[in-house]
């Protein structure tokens, strides 16, 4: 499976609504304290864009949820994929992407034989609090070694300047939240990102 170097991470359908249309081919719904009814709209708006406009949609955390509107890509944390039920994820045919922060998670994230392991925070993130300091390139180079051919997402602080960097490590996908949410343009934004991320398609 061949990951789009560009993975945007929004935390609403209409996020996605207005930034999916610009030619993201890769996008994750990261939805945090919504009652299950609203949220199972929210995944399934999202999902009617990202089936108009050929882009994969990862559900984020709420596995259950995502089996039940017909999704086939979740990502889970460490916490979410001790709680999960990885034989269910896997006989509804679901692909799944596994977050790591240190050696013992990359542990257990290959046991669980993901379709991808996301490694961060590699830069400082304003996102959310992490107990984990900055990562770096040279901590990146380590996890393409550990994990062979398996795709590899850098996250945390992810910025156009750092692509390079981040590439040249190893990853095959940058993921990103608030370079893209918190500017003033997002749509002029996202173009930069779809351009800038062109050479790793
Ligand atoms: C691509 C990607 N990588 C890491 C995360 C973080 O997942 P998790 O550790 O479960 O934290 P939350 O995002 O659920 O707060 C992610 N969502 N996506
Ligand atoms: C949701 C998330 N997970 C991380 C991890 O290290 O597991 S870092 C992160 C936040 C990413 O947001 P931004 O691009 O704004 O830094
Ligand atoms: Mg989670």
């Amino acid at each position: 499976m061949k990951l789009d170097p560009f993975y945007l991470i929004v935390d609403s359908a209409a996020w996605i609504a207005r930034l999916v249309p610009l030619g993201v081919r890769l996008v994750q719904l990261r939805i945090k304290d919504m009652d299950p009814v609203a949220l199972a709209g929210e995944i399934a708006a999202a999902k009617a864009v990202c089936a108009a406009h050929d882009c994969q949609l990862i559900v984020n955390d709420h596995w259950r949820l995502a089996i039940e509107t017909g999704c086939d890509f979740v990502h889970l944390g460490q916490e979410d994929l001790a709680e999960a039920d990885l034989r269910t994820i896997r006989a509804a045919g679901l692909k799944l992407g596994i977050s790591t922060h240190d050696a013992a998670e990359l542990a257990t994230a290959l046991a669980a034989r993901p379709d991808y392991v996301a490694l961060g925070p590699v830069y400082p993130t304003i996102l959310k609090k992490m107990k984990w300091t900055p990562q770096g390139l040279g901590r990146l180079a380590g996890w393409r070694r550990a994990v062979g051919r398996l795709p590899l997402v850098a996250i945390g602080g992810m910025n156009l300047e750092r692509l390079p960097g981040v590439f040249a490590a190893g990853a095959d996908s940058a993921a990103v939240v608030t370079d893209i949410t918190l500017n003033a343009d997002p749509e002029a934004r996202t173009r930069e990102w779809l351009a800038a991320t062109a050479q790793w398609r």
